[in-house]
């Protein structure tokens, strides 16, 4: 007998255990606020903004998944998702392998979304979820690039380094989350792609080395990542601008 398709439901997994160092001494850095709210949690709401999206697995700092857990609790969010959380890894790769290893066999359609990216637009999570749905195994917002981009011989710090190529411009993209994928293309990806140091930048790149295809689907300017502390007085800008539209 041959076996029943999955009903089609989709999760989105946020990794959310890193620490933050660019951004400076204090709490790890999805646990800090903006707007008086955690980052996380602007970023399950981006998540479960989505029609969807029916399961949030968020993963953790190491040691922060009950403080995670409490502050699932406190906050509103939508009462149709669910929300998982489990405790994340050294890297960025290993924390979205543990949320991946969370998902319940129905689920059939992966996000991955930074929590270091609060501030996306449902718009765009739908695109991105509405592409995968259409058959692509692997979706990335986008967006091309202002500057102009040199490949480089790195050097240590500070110190001159030599130009090697200037690649057409044209032809680039800024890569942000949410990712989108096929469940079992990402998985796969995570079983297979050997990826040394200190992981895999994004998802999408470990799926391209698998050989399967991934499409880019327009990004957004509110979707940028906090990195630096620049970026939270832009994000800070963003949620204002956001309350004054709302007219509170
Ligand atoms: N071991 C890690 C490292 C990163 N992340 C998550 O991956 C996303 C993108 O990473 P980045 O912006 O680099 O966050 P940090 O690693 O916290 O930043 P930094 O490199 O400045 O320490 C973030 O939501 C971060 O919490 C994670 O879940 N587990
Ligand atoms: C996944 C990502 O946000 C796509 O741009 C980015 O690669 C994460 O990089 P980071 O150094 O872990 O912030």
């Amino acid at each position: 007998m041959s076996e029943q398709p999955r009903p089609y439901r989709t999760a989105a997994v946020i990794p959310a255990a890193g620490r933050g160092v660019r951004l400076g001494p204090g709490a790890p850095k999805a646990l800090r606020a903006l707007n008086g709210t955690p980052m996380l949690i602007h970023a399950v709401r981006a998540m479960a903004a989505s029609r969807h999206v029916s399961l949030v697995v968020v993963v953790a700092p190491p040691d922060g998944a009950p403080e995670v857990r409490n502050l699932l609790a406190e906050h509103a969010l939508p009462e149709r998702t669910d929300f998982v959380v489990v405790p994340g890894g050294e890297t960025r790769q290993e924390s979205v392998k543990r949320g991946l290893d969370a998902l319940p066999d129905s689920i059939s359609a992966v996000l991955v979304h930074d929590a270091a990216r609060p501030l996306v637009p449902v718009d765009t999570v739908d695109s991105v979820v509405d592409a995968v749905r259409e058959g692509a195994p692997a979706v990335v917002p986008a967006l091309p690039l202002a500057d102009t981009v040199k490949e480089v011989e790195p050097g240590a710090p500070g110190a001159p380094e030599p130009v090697l190529s200037t690649p057409v411009r044209a032809r680039l993209r800024a890569v942000q989350t949410p990712q989108g994928f096929d469940r079992d293309t990402l998985v796969r990806a995570h079983e297979q792609v050997a990826v040394s140091g200190e992981g895999a930048t994004d998802d999408a790149g470990m799926v391209e080395q698998l050989g399967a295809p991934v499409v880019v689907v327009p990004g957004h300017e509110e979707a940028f990542k906090v990195t630096r502390p620049l970026d939270l007085v832009l994000a800070e800008a963003v949620l204002a601008r956001r309350r004054a539209n709302d007219g509170f």
